[in-house]
């Protein structure tokens, strides 16, 4: 009896430790839904586009709440205030990123991108990233994308059926420029998109095994994982549209010859980054492959909103024929003159972000936040999506309109608290903000400003121009699923100014 009894009380202690360990770290952490035993939230994670049950539950829980996925914590951010005090006041400490095991066997072991702020490496690519894409060094790369751009023009206006097509390979081709000085055939674009394709599927954490959470996967021999042979395929891929690009512009810059890429750029710093020839080549494949996606998905849903918003487009076109007329194309110093217009473009971002969720940040160290505590490790999610549907900011947050930016500069109802807001919101925040933001943006104004001077969009017979979420693809990205619209040419002068313009072949 005495031993029953003392078995009894040792379980109940044991117990009572248990659940003061479990709840202890808990005490003070952001509010969040409830949890199921050992699981968390994992059964009511959603699948397919998660920003929008973050959303709801921003809605219930809060600006700041948590979640469990076995045994990680999550702390999702949906507002400016607290994206400005956890992201940008504490960048330091919040400026991690998960560890991506998968990704990095596609990817490779150094990786900017997934690795955390301190490392070296990570430093010297942020280093050379912002030294290359300062406005001033912007303003020369221009040329050299304003004959994309126009090339864009002249591709729509011969076959305005591919224009998701075209745009993909634009967005390729104006990176490729930038990085390789190089040129890009429709076989490289194709080749891109079905490497990101594969990556991103392999990134799903929902058709693969959780090897982040459980490390001891990796050790799975490969012919039981079949996410390793199709790692090393992916891989091999991914190598196929950089490797040849990196070596003719090595041998290129051994014999002399400069066209001032940004591979040229790197490879001229003064030895004190201590990079090596591979770290080099990662950094200038994290910068290409940055801005590619991005910027193609952005002008798909910039078309699809003019094709699917006639009466916004019309008032877009009447502002940029006053301004700039039949005679000359746009300039991008026309935009600040074009208040309709930019106000059609901050909408575009606001209601269809292109990252609804911000690649996951982590927190180096615990953090404070009024009486929460962040803890060490946790992952970081700032939910964009969330901050821009916010009804008590936003003005019938889910309805398409651009002139709400009209009234205010963030779009905002009168006296709503825009503490946080910033130009650059959607491009993430920290330390770790998008370091094409500035380059992104121009792309936007001129590609707007071309394609509301040049073309009347319409939707056609094919059904496929909507712009409802259930027609974006699933993944990280909002980007369209395929769509056609009907895309005709202003009038006969602007349609032979297009055709006259010499265009990039790259
Ligand atoms: C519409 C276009 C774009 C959007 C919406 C966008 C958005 C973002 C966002 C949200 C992040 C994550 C930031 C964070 O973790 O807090 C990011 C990271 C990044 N972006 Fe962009 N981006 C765009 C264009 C570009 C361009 C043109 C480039 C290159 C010139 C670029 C290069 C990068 C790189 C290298 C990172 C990784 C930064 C890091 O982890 O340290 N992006 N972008």
């Amino acid at each position: 009896m005495s031993i029953i009894l003392l078995v009894s009380a040792i379980t109940i202690l044991i117990l009572f430790v248990v659940w003061r360990w479990g709840n202890a770290r808990e005490l003070n952490l952001p509010p969040g839904p409830p949890r199921s035993f050992i699981i968390g939230n994992a059964r009511e994670f959603p699948r397919f586009s998660p920003f929008i049950q973050l959303t709801e539950w921003a809605n219930e829980y809060g600006d700041i709440y948590s979640l469990k996925l076995l045994n990680k914590t999550i702390i999702v951010l949906s507002s400016g205030t607290t994206v400005k005090e956890v992201l940008d006041r504490n960048g330091m400490k919040t400026g991690g990123r998960p560890e991506a095991h998968i990704v990095r066997r596609v990817e490779g072991k150094i990786h900017p991108v997934f690795d955390s702020i301190d490392v070296p490496m990570w430093k010297a690519s942020r280093k050379t990233f912002h030294a290359f894409l300062t406005s001033q060094a912007l303003e020369s790369y221009f040329p050299m994308q304003q004959e994309r751009y126009l090339r864009l023009l002249r591709d729509i206006l011969t076959s305005p059926k591919d224009v998701v097509k075209h745009t993909k390979r634009l967005s390729v081709s104006i990176m490729v420029a930038l990085v390789y000085g190089q040129n890009a055939d429709d076989a490289r674009v194709d080749l891109f998109y079905r490497g990101m394709k594969r990556l991103t599927q392999l990134a799903d954490p929902f058709t693969n095994p959780p090897v982040d959470l459980f490390p001891i996967l990796k050790y799975v021999p490969a012919r039981w994982a079949s996410w390793k042979p199709l790692s090393d395929e992916t891989k091999a891929m991914r190598k196929a549209f950089h490797c040849d690009l990196v070596a003719s512009r090595e041998e290129a810059y051994l014999a002399g010859e400069r066209v001032g890429c940004y591979m040229e750029k790197v490879l001229d710093r003064p030895l004190d980054d201590n990079l090596t020839r591979e770290e080099i080549r990662v950094m200038c494949r994290v910068l290409v492959d940055g801005g590619i996606e991005t910027q193609a998905s952005y002008l798909q849903t910039l078309v699809l909103s003019l094709a699917c918003y006639p009466e916004y487009q019309r008032k877009a076109q009447a502002e940029m024929d006053l301004l700039v007329g039949d005679e000359r194309f746009p300039t991008l110093e026309d935009f600040d003159d074009l208040p309709y217009v930019r106000a059609f473009t901050k909408e575009v971002q606001r209601f269809r972000p292109i990252l609804p969720i911000v690649p996951a940040h982590v927190a180096s160290q615990d953090v404070r936040y009024g009486d929460y505590v962040i803890p060490k490790d946790a992952l970081i999610l700032m939910n964009t999506w969330g901050i821009y549907h916010d009804p008590e900011l936003f003005e019938e947050p889910y309805t398409f309109n651009p002139e709400r930016y009209l009234h205010s500069e963030f779009g905002v109802k009168e006296g709503a608290n825009v503490n946080g807001f910033r130009e650059n919101l959607p491009f993430g925040a920290g330390r770790r903000v998008c370091p094409g933001a500035e380059m992104a943006s121009r792309t936007i104004a001129m590609n707007a400003m071309n394609l509301i001077w040049a073309f009347n969009f319409a939707k056609d017979g094919s059904g496929t121009c909507n712009i409802d979420l259930d027609n974006y693809l699933p993944g990280l990205e909002l980007a369209p699923k395929p769509f056609t619209c009907d895309i005709t040419p202003r009038n006969a002068k602007r349609a032979q100014m297009i055709l006259n313009v010499t265009v990039a072949h790259g």
